[in-house]
């Protein structure tokens, strides 16, 4: 058994990748699925279409390496965390479509929360904050609103998860109600301190603790995959929020080094070491990985609109074709103007925090085209990245992120990277391997069977593809971050 398989379940696709043991890509496979849109700020996923393509693509990947089920030693699942599901024990059928992390429809349970003083109290807890982005608000909005829900949650007849513990009870035939660490800490319920579902947040949510999963660490037994789905039983030895596995693949198994990927949102996530390092400035605490029981913690920065900006370029705007068209565009743009974009389309995540903002253009002029509309999107993603940092910088010493990791599907720009080496004036490192949220699963999974050797002997597999260097002159860099800082203010002002 010399194989690994990750199954990567994001936000607008599924994936799944075929590993050998030294963690080389030998398949794979990827889906795209519908995104529902109910209402404005509301976004759903239909259950049924995260478990139909999850499997699908696990399936593809293994026919396309042309080996047997057989030989693959373990998965790995990794996913999009928060996303929020519910289902019946006894038909395994959700009772709602999931209720995906970027959804704002708890806004006012949050806001309801915080004015009466729970903040301080979840935060210490949980390493959040009160915001509709976490799992354990959009849960009690599922009780409050499907009809019996909570009557029969209270009875124990109901199950709930995120991606991970969903996909887990298909793969095994309902024989296991398990999440990770990772996944457990985005849910606004576990108390990442003590490593337990919290009572007393449950109690104030009004959440049944029957409804919740048993957590284990990342590296561990989750039971074997129903033998009739890939013509052999499978074990599930890995698993890991999506954000966490990147972190992992990314090998930044050291307090200090710090990873940034690049896909529909941004998400940084800074190694803390065995230090659960509360922040003083609206970071997220959370956990980077589990494993043998020893927590290691990070510091997280959440922006939702990255990669999504330049969606928007091609399919609202439609000044493009492929994303790949907005660096020649940016290297176009008139130099003289200064076109700035906050896209706050679903408001601002960190280090605001504020779900009722929304976009904003600064700067147009008569001139003002689809170069410099594509050179301000691109800079956008640069400049909500250095908020980050200068955030992680004040909660944990200059040291952290010295170098930037970089991942995702917008790291592929090099104008991208390059200007956010520039603002940042830091060196921002691409990996060669650029899959590595799914070579965190594999990996977590293949450690658990024993395939893969121990975090500090596998760092040095880290391979560098381009190191970006920072070139703007310091003055430069520092008008254009205040104009950002401006331009935010104003965005907020303005909501
Ligand atoms: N060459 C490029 N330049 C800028 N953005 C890009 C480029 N290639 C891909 N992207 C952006 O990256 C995102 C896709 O990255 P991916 O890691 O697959 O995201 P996700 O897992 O969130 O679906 C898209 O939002 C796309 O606009
Ligand atoms: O599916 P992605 O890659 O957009 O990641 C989503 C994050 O996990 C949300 O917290």
């Amino acid at each position: 058994m010399t194989h690994i398989l990750a199954i990567d379940q994001g936000t607008t696709s599924s994936r799944a990748i075929l590993f050998d043991a030294s963690l080389k890509v030998i398949s794979s496979a990827q889906e795209e699925f519908r995104q529902h849109f109910p209402a404005s700020g509301w976004v759903e996923h239909d259950p049924a279409d995260l478990w139909a393509t999850a499997a699908a693509t696990a399936r593809a990947a293994i026919e396309r390496a042309g080996i047997g089920a057989a030989s693959i030693a373990a998965i790995g699942i990794t996913n999009q965390r928060e996303t929020t599901l519910l289902w019946d024990r006894a038909t395994g059928r959700a009772l709602h479509n999931a209720i995906v992390w970027q959804d704002r429809r708890t806004a006012d349970m949050c806001e309801r929360l915080k004015a009466e003083g729970h903040e301080a109290m979840i935060s210490a807890r949980t390493g959040l904050l009160l915001d509709p982005y976490f799992s354990g608000t959009k849960l009690a909005w599922l009780l409050d609103n499907v009809e019996g829900a909570r009557s029969r949650a209270e009875a124990g007849e109901l199950a709930f998860g995120t991606v991970d513990s969903w996909l887990i009870w298909n793969l095994t035939g309902g024989k296991v109600h398990a999440t990770d660490a990772t996944n457990a800490a985005r849910t606004l319920l576990y108390n990442i301190a003590e490593n337990r579902w919290d009572e007393d947040i449950c109690k104030l949510l009004d959440i049944p603790m029957q409804l919740l999963p048993e957590v284990r660490d990342c590296a561990a037994d989750y039971g074997m995959t129903r033998a009739d789905l890939f013509g052999h039983e499978i074990p599930i030895l890995g698993v890991a929020g999506d954000q966490q596995a990147a972190t992992v693949g990314q090998a930044c198994f050291q307090p200090g080094m710090m990873k940034s990927t690049y896909g529909t949102g941004c998400f940084a996530l800074l190694n803390t070491g065995p230090d659960m390092v509360p922040s003083k400035n609206r970071l997220l605490t959370t956990i980077a990985y589990r494993l043998n029981g020893q927590t290691t913690y990070a510091l997280e920065g959440s922006i939702f609109i990255a990669g999504a900006v330049v969606q928007w370029l091609r399919d609202g705007l439609k000044i493009i074709r492929t994303a790949s068209e907005t660096q020649p565009l940016a290297q176009k743009a008139d130099p003289l103007q200064d076109v700035v974009m906050v896209p706050a389309f679903t408001g601002l995540g960190a280090p605001y925090w504020r779900p009722d903002c929304r976009g904003a253009i600064f700067g147009l002029t008569r001139n003002s085209g689809p170069a410099e509309f594509a050179r301000a999107a691109l800079e956008s993603v640069g400049y909500q990245t250095r908020d980050l940092l200068e955030a992680m910088r004040a909660d944990w010493g200059s040291a952290g992120g010295a170098v930037l990791r970089v991942d995702g599907g917008m790291a592929a720009s090099d104008w991208s990277m390059q200007f956010l080496s520039d603002i940042l004036g830091a060196p921002v490192d691409r990996p060669k391997v650029t899959e590595t949220t799914a070579q965190g699963a594999a990996y977590l999974a293949g450690l658990q069977a024993g395939l893969c050797p121990p975090p500090d002997q596998i760092s040095g597999q880290w391979a560098l593809d381009r190191r970006f260097e920072p070139k703007m002159d310091d003055s430069l860099r520092q008008a254009k971050y205040a104009r950002w800082k401006k331009a935010v203010a104003a965005t907020m002002e303005a909501a």
